[in-house]
């Protein structure tokens, strides 16, 4: 099973990852940027806003895809791989291209291999605000509340065009509601 956790900044990834960690001992768990050696030292390069082209920024999570691809997700086939992220967060933030564009590009980096299960969580634009006024912010987060929501729905769409398995949840939910939520649909 290659499982993802989808959304964007705040939507409440990390929170319900450290839970499928305590559920899913035996899982791998990793994720998009920053899931390999050199993984670490692109999301550095993309987070620290180093790229000042949209499209270099956009082959930097590109190479990270690629490597996660192949040194994290296939070489585990015969295990759960839970990601934080993925090619979606990729097909979705790289708005400033046509989508379909940027499809292509996502399933060669990751030679055509899909997610067989995708959890979105979805934020209401008040939700987003609230919890963004809680944190610093890195450099794509700086693109503000507007750009989020935007990324969102493009998110949504990727993951209908492409046809995957996927659960979209509300983020605003109760933390124990969304993971019920989610145990449900792995169990399904
Ligand atoms: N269901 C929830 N209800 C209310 N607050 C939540 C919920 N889930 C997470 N949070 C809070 O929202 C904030 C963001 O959560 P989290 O770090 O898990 O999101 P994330 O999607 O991993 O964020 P990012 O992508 O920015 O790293 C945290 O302060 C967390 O405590
Ligand atoms: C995989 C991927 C991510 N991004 C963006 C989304 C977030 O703003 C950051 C990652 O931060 P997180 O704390 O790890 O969630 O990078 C992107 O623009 N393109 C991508 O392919």
């Amino acid at each position: 099973m290659y499982i993802v956790i989808e959304g964007i900044d705040t939507a409440g990834k990390s929170t319900q990852l450290d839970i499928l960690a305590n559920k899913y001992k035996d899982a791998v768990f990793t994720k998009e940027p920053g899931g390999t050696k050199i993984g670490s030292k692109l999301r550095q390069m993309v987070l620290g806003g180093e790229a000042k082209s949209k499209l270099a920024e956009m082959f930097l999570f590109l190479a990270d895809r690629a490597e996660h691809m192949q040194e994290i997700v296939n070489k585990n086939k015969n295990k759960i791989v839970i990601s934080d992220r993925s090619m979606i967060s990729g097909i979705a933030y790289a708005k400033h291209l046509p989508l379909d564009d940027v499809i292509k590009l996502n399933l060669l980096a990751t030679e055509n291999t899909l997610p067989s299960h995708v959890i979105l969580l979805k934020l209401s634009k008040e939700e987003l605000k609230k919890r963004l006024s809680l944190k610093e912010h890195d450099s794509i987060e700086s693109r503000g509340i507007d750009y989020l929501i935007d990324i969102q729905n493009r998110m949504e769409e990727t993951i209908k065009k492409l046809n995957l398995n996927y659960i979209f949840i509300d983020a605003s939910l109760s933390i124990e509601k969304i993971s019920k939520n989610i145990e449900d649909f792995l169990n399904e």
